[in-house]
């Protein structure tokens, strides 16, 4: 069902997540609204994996909720209480958030259509033809049309995550999830990961993407959010956030990486 446009896409609330004795997210908020580009920085180990984990139940929340599009992720309500939902509907969930990693992820026994086509058949069981013509126009999207029947080993890191990104659009998300999608790539290759990043936040993709590069964030953010130590230290526009911080650590972590 379609949410009012009013409903953010993306609603975090109160979020605490510890491992073990580590408090992780220490009571995190967050709001996406759509068509909105979100990039969240801030140092190694601050929780910015962990958040984008929690937004499609990867992670289990300790306290907090999270919703997309209107819908309570990995839960449902029955009066007051929560109950965890079955797997089967978390996956359900889960098709509808594009998930990009840091290593790609492809299905290395796979060719890269086969890597396309695979979740929309089983997951959305969608036909295979339909599937494939879908597949074939993504890749064209990425500028990748002519790598349709190689295979993952084949292609460059960035080639790859440039298919990790069709994949992801194949299932055709709400939302997209990027967990430092450059950040193991060479860096004459980044550039052109970030162009097809740039090219979805122009069509009106809704995305969080944690990433540490800063002049991607000044470019395409609409709102950037600094994070450190399980916390939301300071978030607003990127001319803010970036060129004016408010708070110390901001200005100490910005030191660093500009
Ligand atoms: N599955 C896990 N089990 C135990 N500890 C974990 C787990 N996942 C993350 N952590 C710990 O939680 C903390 C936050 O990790 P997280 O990956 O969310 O940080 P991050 O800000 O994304 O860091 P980086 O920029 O290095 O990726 C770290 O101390 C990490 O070691």
């Amino acid at each position: 069902m379609t949410q009012p446009s009013d409903t953010p896409m993306v609603d975090v609330r109160s979020v605490h997540k510890s491992f073990g004795s580590l408090p992780v997210l220490k009571g995190v908020d967050l709001h996406v609204g759509r068509g909105e580009v979100t990039v969240v920085i801030g140092p190694s180990g601050s929780g910015k994996s962990t958040l984008l984990r929690t937004i499609n139940h990867l992670e289990k929340v300790d306290a907090g909720r999270i919703t997309v599009d209107g819908s309570l992720i990995g839960y449902r309500r029955s009066g007051d209480k929560l109950h965890e939902l079955p797997e089967r509907e978390v996956l359900k969930q889960r098709t509808r958030i594009g998930f990009v990693f840091q290593n790609f992820n492809l299905f290395p026994h796979l060719t890269v259509l086969e890597n396309l086509v695979e979740a929309p058949v089983s997951a959305l069981k969608r036909p295979r033809r339909a599937a494939e013509r879908a597949a074939r126009e993504l890749l064209e999207r990425v500028g990748l049309a002519d790598k349709a029947g190689t295979y993952p080993r084949q292609l460059s890191g960035g080639q790859q995550q440039r298919v990790a990104i069709a994949r992801a659009l194949a299932l055709e998300p709400r939302l997209l999830l990027f967990d430092e999608p450059t950040s193991a790539l060479d860096p004459e290759l980044v550039g052109e990961v970030l162009d097809v990043i740039k090219d979805l936040a122009r069509q009106g993709t809704t995305m969080i993407v944690v990433t540490h590069e800063i002049g991607f964030a000044r470019e395409v953010a609409d709102t950037v959010v600094f994070m450190d130590d399980g916390r939301v230290v300071e978030q607003g526009a990127p001319a803010d956030v970036l060129d004016r911080p408010r708070h110390d650590r901001t200005r100490a972590f910005l030191s660093k990486v500009l």
